[in-house]
């Protein structure tokens, strides 16, 4: 039923956008939605969704199945088909279909830009049905558990990313300027040019934000990109792929893949995309980096951290911002909050016990604590007790698995957890240093006081991090402000009492600084940044100078 109902949608979205839209109010499709071949709700042990890759135009399964366990009880429920490294070829011959001037460019098919504009809005109206945001909502809350307003709240930026692309928005995304040259007839042009064949690959826990808004900006842009999101929820994107297709997406110009990461490093050897989007791990990363001789932008890891300045007001309020930014989503976001400094007048404050307390509510029903999808109990365990070794630290709260629950023993379930470690502590050897700043990707932050004299400590603490992604100095004081900016990197930094770590909108640039290959997400800068690089073409038309001579040879 849902595959007739997708060749019919398929002829709907052929017509002119009214029909599309009016569509979804017809009676006939109140019950489904027409791009979608799984239901959010019922998938299940005993009705598996299934997940399929796409190539040069068409969907394809494989017999190698990878069997998901439901984060929540374990039941095998999603069957993802997966490529095989003999299965490679149909992807790298599609890619290598693709020129390095792309599928469209300022002096080819200029009319691709307007495409996307129309593209873009039509997926944006999709998304504000609310039995779209719904179906997206809950998919994602399926495969990656974090609450429905976290969940949604993704489907929402991604949505507004749309709007921010409809009409004249993606050729504005390639303008052009123009520098008078030193003669008449000469003038230099600049041009946002794309890279042809890319690769974009994305992790497991923006299973809709990431993939999409990378995959958009690659397609602005003129690129033709290979899409791999992390198989415990490719089935997201699938759906979205859909999604795409029924307003207008060309089928040949994206392929989305699902394998494990060995047939995906061959394809990225084999095929030699000229740019490859990676977020995720920065283990990997680092590999992709060599393979790809540097062709690559990262998001990697983030170990992202909060200072509370020395001047301490609405106490609640920040200790509610540092709960979710250390433990919404379980604290599986690339934001979230690490590492929290307190300037010793918070430390003077009910600020722990506010945030112990918050942390305290967050349950399993509802989804505001839940599975660890990369960390077992026992590995986060061992994490804290490696930790409470450091001399005066201590466990400020949680620190126990979750009670009365059926998450399968590969994930993780932990209780919000913070530690504290003495600053100085922090600071004594590199192995300590290494240890308090491992990045642990779950409900898990460390805690830590400076004295008004220790601020060097803490600006020492920042600037040996690896990883400079998100940040945020809680502070009304502009001078500390200054300093805190001042003498450190992070690329996505907010300043100021509502400071925050998480929670990054469209309309933020959300990526790392410091390093030449840091990738940014959401705003038009970051996508003319990954997806296009600068051209120059220099016109010089003439006239010759009258009277002109041949020189002398220099
Ligand atoms: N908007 C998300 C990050 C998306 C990642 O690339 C956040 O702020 O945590």
């Amino acid at each position: 039923m849902y595959r007739a109902l997708a060749s019919r949608a398929k002829s709907l979205c052929d017509n002119k956008s009214s029909t599309f839209l009016a569509s979804f109010t017809s009676s006939r499709l109140k019950h489904s939605l027409p791009f979608a071949t799984v239901d959010a709700e019922e998938i299940s042990g005993s009705h598996p969704g299934e997940v399929q890759s796409f190539v040069q135009g068409k969907w394809i399964g494989s017999s190698n199945y990878n069997t998901l366990l439901d984060p929540l009880n374990g039941e095998p429920f999603i069957k993802v088909s997966e490529v095989e490294e003999s299965g490679v070829q149909p992807f790298v011959e599609s890619l290598s279909q693709c020129p390095k001037h792309g599928l469209h460019n300022p002096f080819k098919s200029p009319e691709r830009y307007l495409l996307y504009g129309d593209i873009s809005t039509k997926a944006a109206h999709m998304l504000a049905l609310p039995k779209v945001s719904d179906f997206f909502t809950r998919l994602i809350q399926r495969v990656a558990p974090k609450s429905y307003q976290q969940a949604e709240g993704e489907v929402f930026v991604t949505r507004k990313f749309l709007e921010n692309f409809c009409g004249d928005q993606v050729r504005f995304l390639a303008r052009s300027f123009a520098v008078p040259g030193n003669h008449l007839g000469q003038q230099s042009h600049g041009y946002r040019w794309p890279y042809g064949p890319v690769t974009i690959v994305t992790p497991f826990n923006f299973p809709l934000e990431i993939p999409l808004l990378q995959l958009m900006g690659a397609l602005y842009m003129g690129n033709k990109p290979l899409l791999k999101v992390d198989s415990k929820v490719s089935i997201v994107m699938e759906q979205m792929m859909r999604l795409l297709h029924y307003c207008g997406l060309p089928l040949e110009d994206v392929d989305f893949i699902n394998s494990d990461g060995k047939t995906m490093n061959k394809i990225l050897l084999e095929a030699n995309p000229r740019m490859t989007l990676f977020t995720g791990s920065s283990r990997v990363a680092e590999k992709l980096a060599l393979d790809l001789k540097g062709r690559i932008r990262l998001e990697d890891a983030g170990f992202d951290w909060k200072v509370l300045g020395p001047d301490v007001q609405e106490v609640d309020y920040v200790a509610w911002v540092c709960d979710q930014d250390a433990y919404a989503c379980s604290g599986q976001k690339c934001s979230a909050q690490s590492m929290l400094f307190m300037h010793e007048n918070w430390g003077k404050t009910p600020l722990v016990s506010k945030l112990k307390d918050l942390a305290g509510r967050r349950k399993l029903e509802d989804l505001t604590i839940g599975p660890v999808l990369t960390f077992t109990t026992e590995a986060m365990l061992e994490h804290m007790e490696n930790l409470l070794q450091i001399p005066n630290s201590k466990l400020l709260f949680g620190g126990k698995p979750l009670k009365n629950h059926s998450i399968p023993s590969i994930y993780g379930a932990l209780e919000p957890t913070a530690v504290y470690v003495p600053i100085e502590e922090i600071l004594k050897d590199n192995k300590t240093y290494e240890l308090v700043t491992k990045e642990i990707f779950g409900p898990f932050q460390i805690v830590t006081e400076y004295k008004k004299d220790q601020l060097p400590l803490v600006l020492d603490a920042l600037e040996k991090m690896h990883a400079h992604l998100t940040a945020a100095v809680v502070s009304n004081d502009p001078i500390f402000i200054q300093a805190m900016i001042g003498n450190s990197v992070n690329g996505t930094t907010y300043a100021g009492l509502r400071g925050r770590t998480t929670g990054a909108p469209q309309n933020h640039w959300f990526g790392p600084a410091g390093d030449p290959r840091g990738a940014g997400i959401g705003t038009p800068e970051a996508i003319k940044l990954v997806w296009s690089c600068h051209r120059e073409i220099i016109y010089d038309y003439g006239p010759i100078p009258h009277g002109w001579e041949l020189p002398a040879s220099t």
